[in-house]
């Protein structure tokens, strides 16, 4: 089906958001969008005037009538552009990436955000567009959400980041949870954070470090985040082809592959490379450069 399954409509307490108008099934790609324009990291009310200087009266308009939640702090321009833009480029706070550019995008820009996002954003460089995916199905009457900061810090810190960033009290299914349920998950999202800032360190022990990366996408699957599951993939994959483990590798490579297509569709950043290294694991540069040994394949293969 090709005609676009969603519609951008008010909702309480929440301005506008996006509603799914029919079943969307997991990977779908939800929309792909040209930015308006994009502005550097450094940019200012001055720049982003000069770039709508280069548009239509129209898309003037238009820019101007999107959210503005910072009106009490920062010029009208800069406050639409930062409570708006998205970003083009690697963008993941939580592997401490930063994209050097962000834009502006007429229909990506009013998906409003939940800290258990069912669609994910990301720039298709070769393209110049956002493409829109499914995290997992999705059924018809729906609100397709994305994330907007901080997924995998506590609650309070979520809220916190939150209210300042983007002014608003999240109540969003996580952030909603009460007494054992919302420790739980605060826990499961610290150690999801610490598995992932301690796999890297893992290259003289790397059975441990599969072993974190199992248990780290064991517990996203709990929390129902279904993010980081390429990158997590891709590190077990180096593990197991820098200890000549070519059949485990290959398969985390699969995983990788399958789950980068899922979440950012065929022309992502990332796809070719786990391509590539699904098809011939040796191809890697750290092939056979550790001690060589039997790790582990995925657990759901
Ligand atoms: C990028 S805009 C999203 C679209 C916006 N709702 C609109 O009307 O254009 C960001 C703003 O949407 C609102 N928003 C986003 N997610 C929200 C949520 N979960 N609950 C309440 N407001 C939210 C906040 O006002 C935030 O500053």
């Amino acid at each position: 089906m090709n005609d676009k399954p969603f519609t951008i409509q008010p909702l309480p307490h929440k301005g506008l958001g996006v509603i799914a108008t029919r079943p969307i099934a997991q990977g779908e790609e939800i929309l792909s969008e040209s930015p308006l324009f994009t502005q550097s990291i450094a940019r200012s009310a001055h720049t982003i005037a000069r770039s709508l200087s280069l548009l239509t009266k129209h898309e003037q308009e238009q820019y101007l009538a999107l959210s503005n939640c910072h009106q009490a702090q920062l010029p009208p321009l800069l406050g639409i552009f930062e409570t708006n833009a998205l970003p083009c480029g690697e963008n993941n706070a939580e592997l401490g990436l930063r994209a050097d550019r962000a834009g502006i995008f007429l229909q990506a820009s009013r998906f409003n955000s939940s800290c258990t996002p069912n669609v994910n954003n990301c720039w298709i460089n070769s393209k110049k567009v956002i493409s829109i995916h499914a995290l997992r199905d999705i059924a018809e009457g729906e609100e397709l959400y994305l994330c907007y900061t901080g997924m995998l810090d506590v609650r309070d810190k979520r809220r916190r980041l939150l209210k300042e960033k983007f002014g608003f009290d999240c109540h969003c299914e996580a952030c909603g949870r009460v007494g054992k349920e919302l420790k739980e998950s605060d826990r499961r999202r610290q150690t999801i954070q610490r598995l992932i800032d301690e796999i890297p360190a893992c290259h003289s022990l790397p059975a441990d470090g599969v072993r974190k990366v199992k248990t780290a996408l064991a517990l996203l699957r709990s929390e129902g985040i279904a993010l980081y599951e390429d990158t997590l993939s891709y590190d077990a994959f180096q593990f197991c082809v820098a200890s000549s483990d070519f059949q485990s590798a290959k398969m985390w490579a699969r995983k990788a592959y399958e789950a980068a297509i899922l979440s950012g569709g065929v022309d992502y950043d990332g796809v070719e490379k786990f391509r590539k290294y699904m098809e011939n694991p040796r191809s890697h540069m750290a092939a056979g450069m550790g001690r060589r040994m039997k790790l582990s394949p995925p657990d759901d293969v």
